[in-house]
């Protein structure tokens, strides 16, 4: 159409529709968002809170210190002192990065722990850890306690639930982890290890208010489980743990710690945490302020901006890359007939597959509808948006992530003779880190084959090894690849299909 033909290219269009999934989380602009001041009643989530002197503020995660800088610029002047842990290096990385603003300022209130080298529980961390907590535990009832709560905070937390040692600890959950077990599944372990994890934290602030601002990485945002739920009760099921360990195959090789730690049932309350008093969750907001679905709706804002026609499909994508990418190409075939004409198999097909990739039948309905759907007039291509987190079967020895892997995986569907549609898809990290890779994802299409071949890049030896991020920087001088730079957020993964409109609509 005229239209598109008119504007800047799907690529440069799907790179700015990122762009812009990611600006709408980042951290700085969460927090602002999130917290209303009106003189001295600060408004969060409907519910008003008085500062008088009273505020402390706690953070944990990759996104807290660019969360906790702009917290302190909204509400500085009340607070009273405030711990945050943070990973290893962060700072300098931002200050590397000219991520100014994402720092505090020199005579900040809040104190920097920096730890948990290579995302894994350290005795920094296990030290943040100890001070987050008692600073915690000396709050009354006239104070207000603000915590900042990001993905990457079960390991900026830990404190392991005596007679555990910090190493015990580690060792069951990175077994677990090696194991394949789920996110869902490992903080549903660690929280049971943990004095602070499982509403740990707000049971120490009792009777302090305690508003937890949370930027969810986890798929669903189940406040629960987003870095192990610090300021949620849990009900605490040692059953339910056993089964995981036994799941993996681990029951038989736990340290005796464990077992009583277990058997006890969180003794550090002193009490049955079937006890833990309801009324401390009284005192508590949790509030999701960045989570997938909120970049997937400014990334959607973005692409009306851009003359493109959106629609969400998930926020949350999971499974087999293998299966989302056969997804995606299944869809783009979709797209390519016009209404009325769309083959029933191939509607089948896409619904099969929804189980597998955690998107209901109800969405993938809804988004087939509306690709079928005529084009309003000054519509030109549709921009298929979604999120989530896929995984890769690691098999090779390659650099690569599961990003570039989708991507990669999406550009061979995208080469099928049925297709042609001139379809563009972008995968991406929202930290901007795909797996241990410069690039966070990459830009794909139908010409991705022929482009390789003319290169002599044998695609399918890259993917065998997992070479994605190898591949793509040799590729035509590494032109496909997504390089926003570290982000200083996280919300898992966008994806974006643009698909112009079929030639047959054109003409009818
Ligand atoms: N060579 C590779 N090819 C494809 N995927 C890879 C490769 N190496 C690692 N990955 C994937 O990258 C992820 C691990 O990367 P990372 O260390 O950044 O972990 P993460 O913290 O889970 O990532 P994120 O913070 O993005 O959720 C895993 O999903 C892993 O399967
Ligand atoms: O910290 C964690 O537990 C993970 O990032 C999920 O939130």
């Amino acid at each position: 159409s005229l239209c598109s033909r008119s504007m800047s290219s799907l690529d440069t269009r799907a790179r700015a529709v990122f762009s812009a999934a990611v600006e709408g989380v980042q951290p700085d602009i969460v927090v602002r968002r999130s917290l209303e001041r009106h003189g001295d009643k600060l408004l969060v989530n409907g519910q008003s809170f008085t500062l008088t002197n009273n505020l402390y503020l706690v953070g944990f995660g990759k996104a807290v210190l660019g969360m906790a800088a702009e917290a302190e610029r909204i509400v500085g002047d009340h607070l009273i002192k405030g711990v945050v842990s943070v990973p290893h290096g962060i700072q300098k990385t931002l200050h590397n990065h000219g991520k100014e603003k994402m720092l505090l300022e020199n005579n900040s209130r809040i104190t920097v722990m920096e730890g948990a080298k290579n995302n894994l529980p350290d005795a920094d961390a296990q030290k943040s850890a100890e001070c987050i907590r008692e600073l915690a535990s000396g709050l009354t009832e006239k104070d207000l306690l603000l915590v900042l709560i990001s993905g990457g905070g079960s390991a900026l937390l830990p404190a392991p639930a005596p007679p555990m040692s910090l190493q015990e600890k580690q060792d069951v959950t990175q077994k677990l982890a090696a194991a394949g077990a789920t996110i869902q599944e490992l903080n549903t372990v660690r929280r049971a290890l943990s004095l602070l994890k499982g509403g740990g934290l707000a049971q120490c602030a009792n009777p302090a208010q305690v508003v937890a601002l949370i930027l969810s990485d986890v798929i669903g945002d189940p406040l629960d489980l987003i870095a192990s739920g610090p300021t949620v009760r849990s009900d605490f099921k040692p059953e339910e743990v056993w089964a995981i360990l036994e799941r993996y195959k681990l029951s038989y090789s736990l340290p005796s710690s464990m077992n009583e730690v277990l058997s006890k049932a969180r003794p550090h309350y002193g009490l049955q945490v079937q006890e833990q008093p309801e009324e401390v969750q009284d005192h508590v907001l949790n509030v999701v302020i960045g989570s997938n679905t909120i970049a997937l709706e400014c990334a959607s804002r973005k692409a009306v901006e851009l003359g493109l026609r959106p629609v969400i499909l998930s926020p949350g994508v999971c499974g087999d890359v293998r299966s989302v990418a056969r997804l995606y190409g299944l869809l783009s075939r979709f797209a390519c007939y016009p209404e009325k004409e769309t083959p029933p198999e191939l509607a089948a097909e896409i619904l099969q597959l929804g189980p597998e990739v955690g998107v209901e039948s109800w969405d993938l309905c809804r988004t087939m509808n509306v690709l079928v759907e005529e084009r309003k007039e000054g519509w030109g291509a549709t921009c298929l948006l979604a999120g989530g987190e896929p995984t890769v079967q690691l098999t090779g020895k390659g650099r690569g992530g599961r990003n570039q892997e989708l991507a990669l995986r999406v550009g061979l569907e995208l080469n099928s003779d049925e297709v042609k549609s001139g379809a563009v898809f972008l995968s991406g990290g929202t930290d901007g880190q795909d797996g241990p890779t410069e690039a966070a994802g990459a830009v794909t299409d139908g010409e991705l084959m022929k482009e390789a071949m003319s290169q002599s890049l044998d695609i399918d030896g890259f993917l065998t090894n997992n070479d994605s991020f190898t591949f793509f920087s040799q590729l035509t001088e590494g032109r496909r690849l997504l390089m926003p730079g570290l982000t200083g957020t996280n919300v898992m993964d966008v994806h974006a299909m643009l698909l112009p409109p079929s030639p047959q609509r054109d003409f009818q």
